[in-house]
């Protein structure tokens, strides 16, 4: 069968059920219910209850908080949690289920701890302005976390309007955003003209589960409120008010459309620091790497060895000078990080191979999902 089988790293299935189970079994809860964390609210977090589809307010378990190694231990937007009822639409987190994407950075500063921001999304959509906030280098970088996620990135530019005499002009930052995006879908919307709109739309239609981050203003609530069709200022009002009227700045939400597909709001951030190990940089520099195979050396650096591919093809202009530049400055970023002469870098370094093998088997899940679905 030549048909692609359709994005499930969001959706509750047989193998989120099975995990549901064991994880019952193993913290001996009664009653324990599935749900989705849809919105983060400092302490407090918004649950749709998985079997009845109803809204929910939960709170850690003092064991969740006080066992947590870390943050990533917690709950973010997108993670699928077990829950027990306190009374009314009162729930208490027990434990967040195994995640099949999370998006995590570096908290700032010198210390190398991570922040995640949301988990079990299909896709990210990294929106840039084409105003002022026009800068392809930072979508490289952000690229990077976004691959190493699992979800997969979309580029959407926005506020293509101020382009409408300049028509030549916005053909040609589009052309300079493809070439540092490749691989990537880069689309160019219009919130004010409602431009642009109908080629996203393929993506609302599958009930998958995507967020949008790009920095402060780049357009994320206008564009959503187009896709809901409603001023998501009222929704949040709406929320605020059916959980006891209490007047909180909304971190995160989530919200539904109505095909069913959820889409993640994230507070505006200019730049991501980057929480890696370096594995994004091969998705986001394909080209460096493949060339890189052609170098005498298998660890050539690119830069003062004989016989380097990546040179040569720098050379006769197959590799933009640009592109390698940024990669370079990139990779050595990531190596300073990863040498921090702290604590925190063995944390890092168990962290992130704490979640590379959960990764690795719920690669090996899905693909054998795959071949009893496809047989
Ligand atoms: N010209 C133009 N302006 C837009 C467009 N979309 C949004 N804006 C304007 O950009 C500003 C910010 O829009 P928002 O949708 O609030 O941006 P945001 O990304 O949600 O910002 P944060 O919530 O701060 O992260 C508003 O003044 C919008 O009117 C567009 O397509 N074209
Ligand atoms: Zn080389």
């Amino acid at each position: 069968m030549d048909q692609k089988p359709s994005l499930n790293l969001s959706v509750w299935d047989a193998d989120r059920e099975k995990e549901f189970i064991k994880i019952s079994e193993d913290l001996g809860v009664s009653d324990p219910i599935s749900a989705r964390i849809i919105g983060e609210q400092g302490q407090e977090f918004r649950l749709e209850l998985g079997s009845i589809k109803e809204e929910g307010t939960g709170t850690l378990t003092g064991a969740l908080r006080f066992n947590a190694d870390s943050s990533l231990d917690l709950p973010v937007a997108g993670d699928w949690v077990l829950v027990t009822k306190l009374s009314g639409e009162e729930y208490l987190i027990h434990k967040v289920l195994p995640r099949r994407s999370l998006l995590v950075r570096k908290t700032k500063g010198e210390t190398l701890k991570p922040d995640p921001i949301c988990a079990n999304m299909d896709r990210i959509f990294l929106l840039q302005g084409l105003d002022g906030d026009f800068q392809p280098r930072r979508l490289e970088r952000t690229l990077i976390q976004i691959w190493e996620s699992k979800a997969t990135p979309v580029v959407v530019l926005t506020k293509k309007d101020l382009y409408l005499e300049k028509e030549e002009e916005l053909r040609e930052k589009i052309e300079i955003v493809r070439k540092s995006c490749p691989g990537v879908e880069v689309f160019s919307v219009s919130n004010h003209r409602r431009e642009g709109l109908e080629e996203l739309e393929m993506f609302w239609k599958d009930g998958s589960t995507s967020a949008f981050i790009g920095s402060s203003g780049v357009g994320k609530s206008s564009l959503l409120n187009l896709l809901i069709g409603e001023r998501i200022r009222s929704v949040n009002e709406v929320r605020e008010s059916d959980s006891k009227g209490r007047h909180t700045t909304t971190n995160r939400w989530m919200f539904r459309l109505d095909s069913g597909a959820w889409i993640l709001d994230t507070p505006g951030m200019r730049e991501i620091q980057l929480w890696s190990d370096g594995s994004g940089l091969e998705e986001t520099f394909p080209e460096i790497f493949e060339e890189a195979s052609n170098c005498r050396f298998q660890d050539c650096s690119h830069i003062s060895e004989p016989d380097c591919g990546v040179k040569l093809a720098i050379d006769s202009g197959k590799i933009s000078e640009e592109r390698f530049k940024s990669y370079l400055k990139l990779k050595r970023e990531l190596e300073r990080t990863a040498n921090l002469s702290s604590p925190n870098s063995v944390e890092f370094r168990e962290q992130k191979a704490k979640w590379k093998s959960i990764h690795k088997e719920q690669k090996r899940m899905q693909q054998q999902r795959d071949r009893e679905r496809y047989r």
